[in-house]
């Protein structure tokens, strides 16, 4: 309004339905499960990776049934370590959906990128204090070594943010609250060079899939023939999740692109001389 002398056109200010929504979507609640967040770190959704993920899977969830029940000990901390790719933010996630804890946040590097040291504390901390507000709360450090801003050439990382996630590891909640927290590293090692394994209650490691495993994944994603299935299994043994999805995805596109929609559909299968080729190609990703 540069003219407030003229008359107010009350149309133009009303708010509208479409105003109402987008400040609704705008404000997001400090509180609840940020469901969105957690699905995003599953997009393949989730396939039976074998038998030592099922069983990290149920440990877990035992520990998030044993913070829903307990009266003595109302902070339970574990760590997930394990080669990079190997699936331990898509099973932090998958423990914070199916639990059903009120309060589930996970808090990674790429969602405080470009913060200062002290506002990536200060907004670790907000993430806890709010967790103290629930009765029930997970909270998922993912990639502890980048909140740390970890580099392995020095070897640098935050000291600051590093004594913070201490002192959060080891702080009480208030009474009445418990909290869950999962961490997940690669780099388990430097971790427990400066302390913050020793923090976690239990560690589990999450390994890479061995033959028998990627058989599984491959059967179910049901891309290869019978005749095949075996053969692409065995090539991907000692093989991250992560890297199994992206080959298979790159051979499903066929030699000359286009063909991915009919392997996804079940009418075309893959041709393993070219999944090899694509495995080939991906010695180091
Ligand atoms: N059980 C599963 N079912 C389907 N897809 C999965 C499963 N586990 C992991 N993935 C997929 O594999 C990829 C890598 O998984 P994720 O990011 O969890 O690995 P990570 O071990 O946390 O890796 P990094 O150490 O690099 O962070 C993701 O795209 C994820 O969706």
């Amino acid at each position: 309004m540069d003219d407030l002398t003229k008359p107010v056109d009350e149309e133009s200010i009303k708010v509208t339905m479409e105003d109402f929504l987008n400040a609704l979507y705008e404000v997001r609640p400090a509180f609840g499960a940020s469901t969105d967040d957690l699905e995003r770190c599953r997009l393949n959704g989730v396939v039976d990776c074998g038998a030592q993920h099922e069983h990290i899977y149920k440990r877990t969830m035992l520990l998030a049934e044993q913070v829903r029940v307990s009266k003595g000990s109302p902070l339970v901390t574990c760590l997930l370590e394990g080669p990079s790719g190997s699936g331990k933010t898509a099973m932090s996630a998958t423990i914070g959906i199916d639990s059903d804890f009120p309060y589930v946040k996970i808090i990674s590097a790429e969602s405080m990128i470009g913060l200062s040291e002290s506002s990536k504390c200060a907004q670790i901390v907000k993430v806890f204090e709010d967790a103290y507000k629930s009765p029930l709360s997970i909270i998922i450090l993912d990639d502890i070594e980048r909140l740390l801003e970890y580099v392995a050439i020095g070897p640098r990382f935050s000291n600051l943010i590093s004594q913070t996630l201490l002192v959060l590891l080891k702080r009480i909640p208030p009474k009445g609250k418990n909290v869950l927290v999962i961490g997940t590293t690669s780099e388990v090692a430097f971790l427990d060079s400066i302390g913050i394994c020793d923090a976690f209650s239990v560690t589990y490691h999450v390994p890479k899939l061995k033959t028998e495993d990627a058989r599984k994944v491959l059967q179910q994603l049901n891309v290869f023939s019978e005749d095949d299935i075996d053969a692409a299994a065995e090539a991907l043994n000692d093989t991250p999740i992560k890297k199994l999805y992206m080959v298979v995805e790159m051979a499903a596109q066929g030699e000359r692109g286009g063909a991915a929609e009919a392997i996804y559909s079940g009418k075309a299968k893959i041709r393993i001389s070219h999944f090899y080729d694509c495995l080939q190609d991906m010695v180091r990703y």
